[in-house]
């Protein structure tokens, strides 16, 4: 079946869908192109596993397995869009709004008593967090800014703010008992199958593994991480720094929590203490943040005493990064307000900067706990340091081959992640009974096994060596031999690289903090490097670069050629900004920029044309880059502005160029008599339209729910010219 996919998902992209998609699927009608939309947002993924709770007019379709399943297969083209991974706050949130819609699903169980109450919390928790792309991610990715988009950037450069040498800001990691210091690595022979035990009681049953396959296995000291916390934060106290805490609760689902709720822990310590017996009572846990704290307490006899408590911890303690000063919301509040892929190029790009709790930039210390990449972050402040702020108008670009197909690595480790609640050991046993990988482990300690398959890493390899020969470029795997895991994987590279032609090719391996070194080198000179990254520094990489270079990643064309054949496109590679949606429900301008969606389409267009040998799609898609290409020249991205262009309004500036250009080329002479008259009827009523979508802008608007918002209201919302609906109609 000759279809495009395109995903329907949360908050400012699902608000920007509900302007774009009729225009998408309005342009493609008249080519034989099916443009379907599937629904994982959270409200839905929630509502698709609970079906057992709902009424039969309120069950949904489980569309996460569909798309699961299709990203198997060849015909695959899926346009993805960012989705919500949900904290444990956002998912409470979420089932309350349904809740009050009048879907009867259950409470989210903090601790499960019998077994429905485990059964529904095992539910929610495979909704949890970064649920979504790793289902979805069947192929490894390929991140990069198009040409039109760094030509752009480097025209109109986004702000980017002074480095001064004697700047205090730091990153903080331990020294030892982390991930990076416990890892154990090795690549099984044969096929066999793993299960995990701890002290002969086994964790986790029988699952396969691969031959070729490497499997890891890591430890996080919890005393170790608190007594780094305590004195980090006497550190930042003593120089003066904002303390931040940089994590990624929402990928890592299961260890980062646990390691932010410890840090809260330590950093609300007499609170914690004093009312631990409440706190137990009220069901709080540090693991979801301070923030946790006033929620429960809300309404309690002790609400004044508890909440005098927490303000007496900020007396002596060093002044927190917030997340809204305005509200007083700090970087502890919630564990997935700051997330390190984007908080710290976005701080870098602040003049390695946060805000204090009087809205002031100061310098920081970045707490990131475990060693395994902090120091790309370090490396990065270091040259800033030394050198000054990058120059958007003259830096290189730093595209990405990111090996993340069938949840390699950390990212698919969830299911092998356990917090252990005495001492003892750790095994990965296989069905013969040998210990492939074991760790001992004291109470408290965070254990993660990860494993990554064979033919992944083949592919992301291929793919190295293709982005280096298409573009020249050198291509940097940026491996760490001191590392377990990586020493493993680059015996693998070496043998791989073997099976292609590399003749004239700069390819190398450098360990992360070398290879940060190496590249911000060539960036200053303008040159261009290709960083070759496992998963999670392909995460970190692809909003590192981008940010600095574009202000943004949201600008990034990201592409997963899925390992049998099909495509995932996604759109840029950033999240889903919940202030853009608070902007537009205060004064009814979403300045969320759609350009991701721009790129990603007119890729999936290229490649269904290629699939379904379609000549139209082919012309479809290089009308919709041109059209980018002039979007961006002529200024009509969206601002951030109430009462001026907003996403909208750059919609119908794509569709005006969109139709244009079909209407301009001569390929196809259907499409340039269907689309003479659009574009006409579009340039006729520029003036009209514009005002129609501007002028509504400046006063607050109610789509009628967050999660779930209503269909009728978001809709009028997000369409509000009636000109341009008509002639888009
Ligand atoms: N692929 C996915 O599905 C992803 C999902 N997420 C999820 O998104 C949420 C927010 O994550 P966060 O780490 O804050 O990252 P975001 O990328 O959403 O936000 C960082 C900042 O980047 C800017 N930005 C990002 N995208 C756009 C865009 N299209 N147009 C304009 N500006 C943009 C905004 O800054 P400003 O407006 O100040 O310029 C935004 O506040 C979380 O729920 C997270 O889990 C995060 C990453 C990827
Ligand atoms: O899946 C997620 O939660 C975030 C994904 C992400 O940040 C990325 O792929 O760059
Ligand atoms: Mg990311």
């Amino acid at each position: 079946m000759s279809k495009i996919i395109y995903t329907k998902t949360d908050e400012a992209p699902a608000l920007a869908t509900r302007s774009l998609l009729p225009i998408i699927k309005a342009f493609v009608k008249s080519s034989g192109i099916n443009i379907e939309t599937k629904d994982i947002s959270l409200a839905a993924r929630i509502l698709a596993v609970f079906p057992d709770f709902l009424t039969e007019d309120q069950k949904v379709s489980d569309d996460l397995a569909l798309l699961g399943e299709l990203a198997k297969q060849p015909e695959a083209n899926i346009v993805k869009l960012p989705n919500i991974s949900a904290s444990i706050p956002q998912l409470k949130g979420a089932i309350k709004e349904l809740q009050t819609l009048g879907f009867k699903i259950p409470d989210y169980p903090n601790e499960a008593t019998n077994a429905t109450e485990e059964d529904i919390k095992s539910r929610y928790d495979k909704i949890k967090g970064s649920a979504v792309n790793p289902v979805l991610r069947e192929g490894n990715s390929d991140r990069r800014a198009p040409k039109a988009v760094s030509h752009y950037a480097k025209k109109n450069p986004h702000k980017m703010g002074e480095w001064k040498k004697d700047s205090k800001t730091h990153v903080a990691s331990m020294e030892a008992n982390d991930f990076y210091g416990s890892e154990k690595s090795t690549t099984l022979a044969e096929a066999t199958e793993f299960k995990i035990t701890f002290n002969g009681k086994e964790l986790k049953g029988y699952a396969p593994l691969l031959a070729g396959e490497i499997i890891d296995a890591s430890t996080m000291s919890i005393s170790a991480l608190k007594a780094f916390a305590a004195k980090e934060i006497a550190d930042a106290k003593a120089n003066g720094v904002l303390l931040s805490l940089h994590m990624k609760a929402t990928m890592m689902k299961v260890s980062d929590p646990i390691i932010f709720g410890a840090i809260v822990e330590v950093f609300y310590k007499d609170v914690f203490e004093k009312y631990a017996e409440l706190f137990d009572e009220l069901g709080v846990s540090a693991t979801n943040g301070i923030g946790d704290v006033y929620a429960k307490i809300e309404g309690h006899a002790k609400e004044d005493e508890v909440k005098t408590a927490i303000n007496a911890v900020y007396e002596d303690a060093p002044a927190v990064a917030m997340v809204n000063s305005d509200k007083g919301i700090t970087n502890l509040h919630v564990p997935s307000d700051v997330i390190v892929d984007a908080s710290m190029p976005a701080m870098i790009r602040t003049s390695g900067q946060m805000w204090n709790a009087e809205g002031q930039q100061q310098d920081t210390k970045a707490l990131i706990p475990d060693r395994s990449y902090a120091g790309v972050f370090q490396a990065t402040i270091d040259f800033c340091k030394q050198h000054g702020a990058f120059n958007p108008v003259t830096m290189g670009t730093t595209p990405n081959v990111g090996l993340m197909a069938q949840k390699a690595e950390e990212y698919g480790s969830h299911d092998k992640t356990f917090q252990l609640s005495e001492a003892g050991t750790v095994e990965v046993v296989d069905t013969n009974g040998n210990i492939l990988l074991s760790q001992d482990v004291k109470e408290g300690d965070i254990f993660r096994m990860c494993q990554t398959k064979d033919a992944p890493i083949q592919n992301w390899v291929k793919l190295a060596v293709d982005r280096a020969r298409a573009t020249g470029w050198p291509a940097v795997f940026w491996l760490d031999e001191n590392r377990a895991h990586d020493a493993e994987l680059i015996k693998k590279v070496n043998i791989y690289l073997k099976d292609h032609d590399t003749k004239g090719l700069d390819l190398q391996i450098l360990s992360p903090i070398e290879a940060t070194i190496f590249t911000c080198e060539r960036i200053v000179k303008g040159e261009d490097t290709i960083s070759v990254s496992g998963n999670v520094l392909r995460d970190y990489l692809t909003d590192l670069f981008p940010i600095l270079e574009l202000g943004t990643s949201a600008k990034m064309l990201s592409i997963v050629p899925l390992m049998n054949g099909g495509g995932l496109f996604e759109t840029g590679a950033g999240g889903s900004a919940p202030k853009h949606v608070q902007q537009l429900l205060k004064e009814n301008h979403l300045r969320w920029d759609s350009l991701g969606e721009f790129l990603a389409l007119a890729v999936s267009l290229e490649h269904f044309s290629i699939v379904n040998n379609n000549e139209k799609a082919k012309i479809l898609g290089d009308a919709l880059d041109n059209a980018t290409g002039k979007l961006l020249d002529n200024k009509k991205s969206p601002s951030r502005k109430a009462g001026e262009l907003d996403n909208r309004g750059s919609h119908f500036y794509l569709a005006l160029y969109w139709a244009q250009e079909l209407a301009n080329q001569n390929e196809d002479q259907d499409l340039k008599t269907e689309f003479a008259s659009i574009a006409k009827a579009l340039a006729d009523n520029e003036a009209k339209i514009v005002s129609e979508l501007n002028d509504i802008q400046g006063s607050p608007t109610d789509i009628g729910g967050y999660y779930e918002p209503n269909e009728t209201l978001i809709n009028n919302v997000m369409r509000p010219s009636k000109t341009f609906n008509s002639i888009i109609g």
